[in-house]
């Protein structure tokens, strides 16, 4: 997700100045066991928190949630839906067959038969009434937790008109994300995504989705990220350099915004092999990412999609600004795309001559009905001989390709010959291009400031990148035995899942657990609640890599069925996993390696809110200082290594250090 973006559909408090009917609004947060006293400004914010959150809760049970508050829409709106519910429901089915009759469209049935039939005989799904207010000041998947602990694993979430289904049941996830994938789309997030993405594989459905998903996937092979492993260690090198720099003036750091730029520069290389250097400038083409990730973020949390007024779109400065950054980053794609064309067209006419014999052009090609089985039989020889060819090519292409000087994901889909247009590879590329940057951003980021309250799982993590990488640059076989680093990712996940609620829209009536759900329900999945939930974790909320056993397996969505979640599940599982992980293993081992990492005096207090991913409120501040230089340990167990490792860091820095003006090191 993913990859995916959490889009959230619940206004931000910067979007509603005036509120019908409920003058004051909870906040809640969760508060973290960390083992380590906090400094005061933190404790001040902690103990806001916890009464805030003590608030929520003590508002859910005085059952304020079970009344209706209908509170966001304008007036006339509000009343003209409100009276439409109501009568609905008032009136049942009877008078929704006399709308059809009356030649009322279907949607407007759906719609009624949603609030007044759903469910005749079974169980109702419990529901939580209730004022957007509640949930609307902060990042809203955490008063879905409160809420969750109230009515369960599955409940309703209603806002006057519009209601939400909300799941935190590993059994349920399951059910729609796995063994009844077919019967949900993206609903909501394909269409908030739509001006971006276009028919990207995130917000794509039905056969576009197969087809591509198809494509894409074997381009994120095994072999890919191996190769990309060295990708990862590069940049991470400039980002250490960045880094000395800050460390040597002891000026502090915003560490949010260089993992962002980290990852950025990261993809670009690995998607389309272009250089962001996003660490180093600013450049036109890096603020136009960032603006039209902003406006996708915002959008989905906008309560009116103003964006969608014909004329709005042409005069408002915002839009404009949107516009022009879509404009140059399509370009810049589409001139990417352009010049990569022709470096596979060798690939593509071999292709196309391998797969141009098939059996019916040689029987087409017999010359008389009499020799037609002999015909038919050698034909069947030559297309077994001609099918091992393709196989062999297809080895050999792969060999081929791996060592070409762009193995970018881009020459990837051109050389496998693809049939695809030009567009369709653009809305794929700016696809991954946001999947695979903000989420392993926030996780790097959320990792240093876990890391920086847990000052013993950092120093077990030094230890072990230590004796593991030593003064080298990762590698494969390093990814393998970086086993508490790769721990230490797994909980991070946990503990800040990116994105933390996956969304999906019902195509069919369905029944989940013991309650039926019509057609066209919008449903969260809160990853978070399943993450932090105290029923599947033990210490849910405490950072803890040690209860995730280093000789266990990789903690994933099947193993730990369907509690844990960071990549998703099912077919529409995020495609980027490996690749994320090993960027996150490279990117924290490399730098711990080099640096002790501390939030920084008087920094504010680090606290979240939604965006694509979770983001914090004010950036991560961070002290960096550096490690005195660690030992080399000769590690005699580690195989001959095939990327460059020989090369140390130390000597590449003195390479870098003859070629630009670097910071002194200490
Ligand atoms: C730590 C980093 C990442 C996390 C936590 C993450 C998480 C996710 C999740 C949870 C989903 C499933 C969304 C859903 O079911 O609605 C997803 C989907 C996806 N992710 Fe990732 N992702 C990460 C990195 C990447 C990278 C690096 C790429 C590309 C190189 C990528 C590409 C995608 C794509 C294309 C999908 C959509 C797959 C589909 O719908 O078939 N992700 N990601």
């Amino acid at each position: 997700m993913a990859a995916n973006l959490p889009f959230l559909l619940f206004p931000a408090q910067s979007h509603h100045t005036k509120l019908h009917g409920m003058s004051r609004c909870p906040v809640v947060r969760c508060s973290y066991s960390n083992g380590r006293k906090p400094d005061s400004k933190e404790e001040g914010a902690k103990s806001a928190e916890e009464q805030r959150r003590a608030e929520l809760s003590a508002r859910i049970a005085s059952g304020e949630f079970t009344f209706w508050f209908p509170l966001v829409y304008p007036e006339p709106l509000f009343i003209h839906l409100n009276c439409l519910w109501l009568f609905a429901i008032f009136l049942g089915t009877r008078f929704q067959s006399l709308l059809s009759k009356l030649g009322v469209p279907s949607e407007v049935l759906e719609f009624l038969s949603k609030w007044t039939d759903a469910g005749e005989g079974y169980p109702k799904i419990p529901e939580a009434k209730g004022a957007i207010s509640a949930i609307r000041s902060e990042a809203f998947f955490i008063p879905l937790y409160e809420l969750y602990l109230t009515y369960g694993g599955i409940f309703r979430l209603t806002f006057g008109p519009k209601s939400f289904v909300i799941v935190s049941d590993p059994s349920i996830a399951k059910h729609i994300l796995r063994d009844n994938s077919k019967s949900y789309s993206k609903g909501i997030l394909a269409e908030i995504l739509e001006f971006v993405m276009g028919t990207g594989l995130i917000p794509a459905d039905g056969e576009v989705w197969r087809i591509r998903r198809r494509t894409i996937v074997p381009a994120l092979h095994q072999k890919y990220v191996a190769a990309m492993i060295s990708l990862f260690g590069e940049a991470t090198n400039r980002l250490c350099r960045k880094l000395d720099a800050a460390a040597y003036d002891g000026e502090d750091v915003e560490m949010e915004s260089l993992f962002s730029r980290l990852t950025l520069d990261i993809i670009g290389k690995a998607l389309f092999n272009y250089d962001f250097d996003s660490l180093t400038y600013d450049t036109g083409i890096v603020e136009a990412v960032y603006t039209v990730l902003r406006e996708a973020e915002d959008r989905s949390v906008a309560p009116i999609p103003v964006w969608e007024i014909p004329i709005w779109k042409d005069i408002s400065p915002r839009q404009k600004k949107v516009n022009a950054a879509l404009k140059l980053i399509n370009g810049t794609l589409d001139d990417l795309i352009a010049v990569c064309k022709p470096a596979t067209k060798k690939q593509l006419v071999r292709g196309a001559f391998m797969y141009s014999l098939t059996a019916s052009d040689l029987i087409e090609m017999a010359p008389h009905k009499f020799v037609a089985l002999k015909f038919l039989s050698d034909s069947l020889y030559l297309l077994m001989v001609s099918q091992r060819m393709v196989d062999e090519e297809e080895l050999q292409f792969h060999e081929e390709y791996m060592n070409e000087s762009d193995p970018s994901i881009l020459h990837f889909l051109l050389a496998s010959g693809d049939d695809v247009t030009s567009k369709q590879l653009r809305d794929d590329l700016m696809t991954m291009l946001i999947a695979g940057h903000e989420t392993t951003a926030a996780v790097l980021t959320w990792t240093f400031y876990l890391l920086s309250k847990e000052p013993s799982v950092m120093a077990k993590l030094q230890n072990e990148v230590d004796s593991v990488l030593g003064d080298r640059f990762p590698t494969i076989e390093h990814m393998k035995k970086l086993k508490y680093t790769t721990r230490v990712i797994n909980e991070s996940l946990r503990l800040y899942p990116q994105p933390p609620v996956l969304i999906r829209r019902s195509t069919g009536d369905d029944i989940l657990g013991k309650y039926p759900i019509k057609r066209g329900e919008d449903i969260f999945i809160s990853v978070w609640n399943l993450h932090r939930s105290p029923k599947h974790w033990e210490d849910s909320d405490k950072f803890n890599p040690e209860r995730w056993p280093l000789d266990g397996p990789n903690p994933n969505e099947t193993n730990q069925n369907f509690s844990y979640l960071p990549f998703g599940g099912g077919p529409r599982k995020c495609v980027g996993d490996m690749f994320a992980s090993f960027e996150a293993v490279v990117a924290v081992a490399m730098l711990v390696r080099r640096f002790n990492f501390q939030i920084a005096l008087g920094a504010p207090p680090v606290r979240m809110t939604t965006g694509a991913t979770i983001h914090t409120t004010e950036g991560l501040k961070m002290t960096v200082t550096r490690r005195p230089q660690p030992p080399v340990v000769p590690n005699l167990e580690m195989p001959v290594l095939k990327v460059d490792s020989s090369v140390s860091i130390s000597e590449v820095e003195q390479v870098a250090q003859k070629c630009e003006v670097s910071p002194a090191h200490s």
